[in-house]
């Protein structure tokens, strides 16, 4: 399932326009991350996927088909949506804020029940947890609630709103570990906002570095978007031109070198990207 933003923009009622002109397709099965700071449209941009926002102008198409002509909430159960803060129902036990989802969908109540225990499960929580209430969890926990509850309706489309903004720095690179292992065996279409670049070239199949006003400084891969940054925006935003992020060239295993930041982790394998710099070990 592909989403495709058609030269879309939005006016908010009061003037403010949060994009201008913005088009770019995702490709099904990818992760892409927007990514720019507050207030640049990125959360506009997420919502119009699902209907929480309409554009003033342009076309938001899935699979080809635009989605204005959807019924909003029938579109809304088939993509999973997860926020900042989990917006778990405080009220109802874990394992009912995910099976509601299921129980929405048509499952029956057993069912809804054994399936929402397995999707703890997928998100690597005990399903002992389910009995408790979700102030009863950290922090971290709540938000892989959040993940199992967007991935309840079994969606292929899953939306994310700075999902692991409010925890701690470990824990959300655990979190983002674990989101990259179910999107490894879920393969489900991402689009995940966030004002990190880390996480952004974690996850991002493609970053779209957005500045105010929805306007694009760059799109391109992580490998892309680090060893050719469009201008001095990006360069700085990514962290290359004071010095924060270096890059670390390593052999691959057949041919090519897989590029690392300072932290070893992947970005990328190098080797026909123009513009790239000649790899150096070490
Ligand atoms: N309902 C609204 N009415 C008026 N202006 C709005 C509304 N929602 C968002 N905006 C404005 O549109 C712009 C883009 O907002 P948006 O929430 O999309 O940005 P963002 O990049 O997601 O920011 P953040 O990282 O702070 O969440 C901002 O200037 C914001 O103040």
């Amino acid at each position: 399932m592909g989403i495709e933003f058609r030269d879309v923009s939005k006016t908010y009622p009061d003037g403010t326009q949060a994009v201008r002109d913005f088009s770019l397709t995702i490709p099904s099965h990818t992760a892409t991350v927007f990514l720019g700071s507050s207030g640049c449209g990125k959360t506009t941009l997420l919502r119009m996927v699902n209907r929480m926002v309409d554009p003033s102008s342009g076309q938001v198409l899935i699979d080809d088909e635009d989605i204005a002509s959807a019924h909003p909430v029938r579109l809304r159960r088939r993509i999973g949506y997860v926020m900042q803060h989990s917006g778990l129902l405080p009220h109802r036990k874990v394992i009912d804020n995910v099976a509601t989802v299921l129980r929405l969908n048509g499952s029956g109540r057993t069912e809804a029940r054994k399936r929402a225990e397995e999707l703890l499960d997928v998100v690597g929580l005990d399903p002992a947890l389910g009995k408790r209430y979700p102030e009863q969890l950290s922090g971290g926990q709540q938000q892989r609630v959040g993940v199992a509850r967007g991935l309840a309706g079994d969606p292929n489309i899953l939306l994310m709103d700075e999902p692991f903004g409010a925890v701690d720095p470990l824990v959300r690179l655990e979190l983002q570990k674990e989101l990259k292992r179910i999107q490894t065996e879920l393969r489900k279409t991402i689009v995940f906002v966030t004002h990190d670049i880390d996480e952004a070239l974690a996850l991002g199949d493609q970053i779209v570095v957005l500045k105010s006003g929805g306007e694009v400084a760059q799109m391109g891969t992580p490998l892309e978007l680090v060893t050719a940054p469009a201008d001095d925006f990006v360069a700085q935003f990514v962290g290359l031109e004071d010095g924060r992020r270096t890059l670390k060239a390593v052999p691959g295993e057949g041919r090519g070198w897989v590029v690392t930041d300072s932290h070893g982790r992947p970005l990328g394998m190098l080797g026909d990207l123009p513009g790239a710099p000649a790899p150096a070990e070490g």
